[in-house]
């Protein structure tokens, strides 16, 4: 290989002959000049195409990055902003600007839409997970979609979408109803409940502690924290020490997550136990749901007995009270006292029951359905498989009634009798309403 001064001097060949005698030093220290010269523009020259190749190297890496982002989840630019603003936008003198997460769920599309329809702001955020037939929440997300709420197609757990959000809309509140919900597939899928339940909250959590101004924060706690608690009716002052799944310890964490965060930075917090929410657009996970299907397909339907073959009940609620009750929780919340990541003062600790306070037996509620469909149901009673059910459930509501006017008027005939209706016309089933079939 030749050397590198060499080539230098074929760049910058000296004329011989010239000054040949005369000008031999001047020569020799023009040759030196011209050497550093050469030396010193091709090191100027590898300096470049380094700096040039690292450029390329980076762009080509935000390019990917950004790619991957797009694949990923589909938020962010100009548009998708306007959306997000317009849509947070309420329509009526002090109205609420209210993030909804879990928009596209069951509890979550019928809040957002009620929220709506009375002339609040509503942004939704959903991560249409596959839990269950995501198709449903796509069909509840178009649902919004014709009322004009925009459902944002992402994570709770996505740090940099929610300070985007945040960025974007000065949201009143957060009414948080995304989650990993169910209490036996816990058994199955552990991390799920610690992803969404407590990973998620947090994640949220630290959005709107650091977010100017601070929102209000109401939730979703679950009737499911009162575990082992055999006190009844169910009072917010039991004991919630003793959970029964995954499910329950991650919602009672929750709860005690979101005290933290109301004692550190101010957050004003109101947390909901929901009491086995059911009704039109509900969760197909759900014993009333699939029991819907199966009497309909003709298939068994297993019904779980406690312990001495005791009936297990549940304080089956009606998602148009629960509705009001989440409404009512938005209205009365005080504010945040905090902002930006700082506490000012004390802010607002709450947690309410909101269940029906009358409960039904899961043989019951089967009647129920039967006589609705008018189909015979094939039960099948199986001894309580030991994964995380509770022997039944009550609610005490008389705080929700004092400080929210909570007061639900639906009872499981009534409720059932409107989600079968809803059923029907959704799945296009012909059934035999009221008449019992044999
Ligand atoms: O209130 C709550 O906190 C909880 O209510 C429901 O949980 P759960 O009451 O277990 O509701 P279902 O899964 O619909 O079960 C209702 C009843 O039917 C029983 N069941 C369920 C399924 C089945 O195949 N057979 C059966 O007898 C269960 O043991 C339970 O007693 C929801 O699924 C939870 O997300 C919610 O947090």
């Amino acid at each position: 290989m030749r050397p590198l001064v060499a080539e230098e001097e074929d760049l910058f060949p000296s004329t011989p002959g010239k000054f040949k005698t005369d000008h031999h030093h001047l020569h020799r220290h023009h040759r030196h000049l011209r050497r550093c010269f050469a030396s010193t523009s091709t090191t100027f020259l590898w300096a470049l195409f380094l700096i040039a190749l690292t450029a390329s190297y980076l762009s080509f890496q935000s390019l990917v990055s950004s790619g991957n982002r797009l694949l990923a989840a589909s938020w962010g630019g100009i548009q998708w902003e306007k959306q997000v603003r317009v849509s947070a936008l309420p329509r009526r003198p002090a109205g609420l600007s209210v993030l909804v997460t879990g928009a596209a769920g069951f509890v979550g599309a019928h809040v957002s839409l009620a929220l709506k329809k009375r002339g609040d702001g509503v942004v939704g955020l959903d991560n249409f997970n596959p839990y269950y037939d995501p198709s449903l929440k796509r069909s509840r997300a178009s649902l919004l979609r014709a009322q004009k709420v925009f459902v944002v197609d992402g994570d709770v757990n996505d740090a940099r979408l929610l300070a985007k959000l945040f960025d974007v809309v000065a949201f009143t509140h957060v009414m948080h109803l995304a989650a990993q919900a169910g209490v036996r597939y816990a058994i199955e899928n552990p991390h799920s409940y610690v992803h969404s339940n407590v990973a998620g909250l947090v994640g949220l959590l630290e959005a709107c502690k650091s977010a100017n101004p601070q929102p209000a924060f109401v939730w979703a706690s679950s009737s499911s924290v009162y575990g082992l608690n055999d006190k009844s009716p169910f009072s917010e002052e039991d004991r919630t020490d003793r959970p029964a799944s995954l499910y329950a310890a991650t919602k009672k964490a929750g709860e005690e997550i979101t005290h933290a965060y109301n004692h550190i930075y101010g957050l004003s917090v109101t947390g909901l136990r929901f009491f086995t929410v059911y009704g039109p657009w509900g969760r197909p996970d759900m014993a009333y749901f699939s029991f819907t299907r199966n009497i309909l397909q003709g298939k068994p339907v297993t019904i779980y007995r406690g312990k001495n073959r005791a009936d297990l009940a549940r304080d089956f609620t009606y998602i148009d009270d629960i509705v009001k009750g989440c409404l009512a929780s938005l209205d009365t919340a005080g504010k945040s006292t905090g902002s930006g990541g700082k506490k000012r003062g004390p802010a607002q600790y709450r947690v309410f029951n909101l269940g029906n306070t009358s409960p039904v037996t899961v043989p019951e509620m089967v009647s129920i359905l039967e006589r609705l469909l008018g189909v015979k149901a094939k039960r099948r009673e199986v001894e309580m498989p030991g994964n995380g059910d509770v022997p039944f459930t009550h609610a005490n509501i008389s705080s929700a009634r004092r400080e929210l006017g909570y007061k639900p008027t639906t009872d499981l005939r009534t409720g059932l009798k409107r989600f079968v209706k809803w059923y029907s016309s959704y799945y296009g089933y012909k059934y035999n309403q009221g008449k019992s079939v044999h």
